[in-house]
């Protein structure tokens, strides 16, 4: 069995970061380079393989064991909720999901009180639960991107999105109601490599740790 350990690491704005953690603990992939096309890059030397694929494809990967390592944002993994060891928190990629409004309604209420609105999100899992805990009815509006736009064209009455410094909020003339989840970019296990690979994840999680400094208990 090959003791290989393969990464599957979100394209876009978690990637540098990604690798600039995996750097400090040795861990490198010297012909990687985010403005390539190519998407498997290889290691040979360390043994080490890293694929780049889409932040929400990530769970994917390393839920069907093609990877055995993943970086992603826990607003994925709370919208997708798979089976994943999820031993680390790597203290970046800061944000919150919000449930946000138009500042014109200046309604600024308990969101237990609204019935029958239009909510638009790249998150349906995540606020159905939000809205059915609180006995809220609401038409889910499943959007990709953009989804501050919704209610400027009438799509949407509210929204429930990603927030970190505010000014896609405020440029679109919108604030924030409440808060879901605090979000930071998290490390996910693939369950079984956790055993078949034990010695190797646990040396780079251990490491992990160190650099971002959490205690973690690793079982399996
Ligand atoms: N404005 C932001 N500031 C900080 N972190 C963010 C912000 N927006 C998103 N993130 C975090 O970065 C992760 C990846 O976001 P990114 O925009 O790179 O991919 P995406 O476009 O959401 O995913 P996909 O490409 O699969 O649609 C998110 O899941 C979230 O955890
Ligand atoms: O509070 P801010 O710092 O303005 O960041 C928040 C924005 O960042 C994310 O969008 P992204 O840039 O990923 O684009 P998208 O709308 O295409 O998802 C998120 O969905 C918000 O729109």
């Amino acid at each position: 069995m090959s003791d290989t350990i393969t990464f599957a690491l979100p394209k876009g704005r978690i990637m540098k970061d990604s690798m600039e953690l995996f750097a400090r603990i040795g861990i490198t992939c010297p012909e990687m380079s985010d403005d390539s096309r190519k998407l498997v890059f290889e290691n040979r030397e360390d043994r080490l393989r890293f694929m780049a694929v889409r932040a929400t494809d990530v769970p994917t990967y390393v839920e069907y064991g093609c990877a055995d390592i993943g970086v992603v944002g826990k607003d994925t993994l709370l919208e997708q909720g798979k089976d994943l060891y999820e031993p680390l928190d790597l203290k970046f990629g800061y944000c919150r999901l919000v449930v946000a409004e138009p500042k014109e309604l200046q309604r600024m209420d308990d969101p237990a009180n609204w019935s029958n609105i239009r909510v638009a999100t790249k998150y349906p899992n995540i606020t159905e639960r939000y809205f059915a805990a609180r006995g809220v009815q609401v038409e889910l509006i499943k959007l990709y991107g953009s989804i501050e736009l919704a209610p400027l064209v009438g799509l949407a009455e509210r929204i429930v999105d990603l927030v970190s410094t505010g000014a896609t909020l405020r440029e679109n003339g919108m604030v924030e109601v409440d808060t879901i989840a605090d979000i930071t970019t998290r490390l996910i296990v693939n369950r079984a490599s956790l055993k078949t690979k034990h010695q190797r994840i646990r040396k780079i999680i251990e490491g992990l740790e160190q650099v971002v400094g959490e205690t973690v208990r690793i079982s399996g």
